[in-house]
């Protein structure tokens, strides 16, 4: 049951700042917890990750076989692996029409810039699988990857039943490399340093519960990492022509994630308020994952009745969601007034599943109101540039002295010493010029 708050200034900052407080990074309990697991598998290597594993998981890590990845996709049904082709397209299209080409021009001085892009060497790709089966995540994670010509993309995904058939065959249409059943932290922090034959990646992705969005942030520096992913989010920002039951499914199908999920409405609607509040128990009673979704609502769902459009986008803002949906008369009218969010569904029929698994965009999206700072994952993850310069003697020359004036008055003669070599005649070096 989500509660019906009316915006006045100071209720609805007080349940702004309560999910803030859910961020689980900010959870010091989970970050002690996280802390100890990494400084073990640092010390101790692959012998603290199995321990954990065994632990946190019942089973020990594993690397699955490339025989093993092609039975899994043999064994699933043949629409199944058409969708996940299906989505994998679109994922792969939307990333190629993102891609950073590589550039180059005549610099105003007539030499040549530029800068040439590369992939990332080796990746890492974290598939959730403590409460579900995540096989469209592998997609979002690994097709970006590959399109950006990442050498080696390891993923990892814990040692579950939830490791399915469909998880495996999605990583093959992937083209992932290696797969390993590990989770949690523990998986982090092999990847961060090596553990036996886990390898050090040089970059991290993926979502994750609160424990492994954790371990990245703390991982990161030793490697590189996307964003802080954590339990998932939805608002909803509708006005009173939306249709109730579509504004509860959507609540609905982030607050099954995790109990650390979030659904919020903002509505200037009262009405519809109360007509939500009303589908969500109808449907809550048919659906699959009632008790995880009475948890995330109750904690963290509600609806706020806002006094206009403009109050609603303004909140939005302040929440940053990770998934943001707008239900009114003139969806796209309101969006010039969005700035922070993972991603914006525009209209009653862009439903925020059709993100999740097919559109073509990621869902790997920044949460806990990282989506001030955080864009969601795509090819430019997993790219990094250098630049690139080619002069002639004849482009030198003529700023050859610029060069010079600027080296002096940081007195670094030998910067300076490298220009001057360069036009005197030969030999005439150590002429106390
Ligand atoms: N933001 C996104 O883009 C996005 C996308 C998909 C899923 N998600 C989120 O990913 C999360 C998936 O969570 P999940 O739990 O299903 O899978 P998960 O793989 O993220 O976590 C499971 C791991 O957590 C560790 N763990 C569990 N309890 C622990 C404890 N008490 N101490 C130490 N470690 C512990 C275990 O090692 C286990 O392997 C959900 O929160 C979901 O909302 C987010
Ligand atoms: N909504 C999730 C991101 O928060 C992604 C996902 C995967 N499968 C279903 N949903
Ligand atoms: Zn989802």
């Amino acid at each position: 049951m989500i509660e019906i708050i009316q915006a006045d200034g100071t209720r609805e900052q007080a349940v702004i700042a309560a999910m803030r407080q859910r961020a689980a990074e900010q959870n010091s309990e989970i970050e002690r917890a996280v802390r100890a697991v990494m400084e073990d598998v640092r010390a101790r290597g692959l012998e603290a990750v199995r321990e954990c594993s065994l632990r946190f998981d019942g089973r020990e890590p594993y690397e699955i076989t490339r025989e093993q990845m092609e039975a899994a996709y043999a064994a699933c049904p043949p629409e199944l692996i058409r969708a996940m082709e299906h989505a994998a397209a679109n994922i792969r299209d939307y990333n190629e029409k993102l891609l950073h080409r590589s550039v180059e021009w005549a610099s105003p001085d007539g030499g040549r810039v530029g800068r040439v892009v590369r992939g990332v060497t080796r990746v890492g790709i974290y598939v959730p699988g403590g409460t579900a089966a995540y096989p469209s995540s592998v997609l979002m994670n690994a097709v970006p990857a590959r399109v950006a010509g990442v050498e080696e993309i390891v993923m990892v995904t814990p040692p579950t039943e939830n490791l399915s058939n469909a998880v495996l065959a999605a990583a093959k249409i992937a083209g992932v490399d290696r797969c390993i059943a590990v989770g949690g932290a523990q998986a982090v922090a092999a990847l961060t340093w090596g553990a036996g034959f886990i390898p050090r990646v040089d970059k991290l992705v993926g979502p994750g519960n609160a424990y492994v969005a954790t371990a990245k942030r703390l991982a990161y520096g030793t490697l590189d990492i996307d964003m802080v992913a954590g339990p998932s989010e939805v608002l909803v920002i509708a006005d009173g022509s939306a249709d109730p039951r579509f504004v509860a499914a959507d609540l609905l199908s982030q607050a099954e994630h995790d109990k650390l999920a979030s659904a919020v409405l903002l509505t200037t609607s009262g009405a519809l308020a109360e007509a939500v509040r009303a589908e969500i128990v109808r449907q809550t009673g048919y659906l699959s994952r009632s008790e995880i979704m009475e948890c995330s609502l109750r904690d963290f769902g509600c609806a706020i009745v806002c006094r206009d459009l403009e109050e609603a986008a303004a909140l939005a803002n302040e929440i940053a969601p990770e998934h943001l949906e707008i239900m009114t008369e003139d969806p796209r009218a309101l969006l010039p007034a969005i700035r922070n969010a993972g991603a914006v569904f525009l209209g009653a029929w862009s439903p925020e599943p059709l993100g999740d698994y097919l559109a073509g965009p990621d869902h790997v999206l920044p949460t806990s109101g990282t989506a001030r700072f955080f864009s969601p994952l795509s090819v430019e993850s997993f790219l990094k540039s250098m630049s690139v310069i080619e002069y002639s003697r004849e482009s030198l020359f003529p700023i050859r002295e610029e060069i010079i004036a600027l080296a002096e008055t940081e007195k670094l003669t030998a910067h300076a010493n490298s220009i001057r070599v360069r036009f005197e005649a030969a030999g005439a070096r150590g002429e106390g010029k």
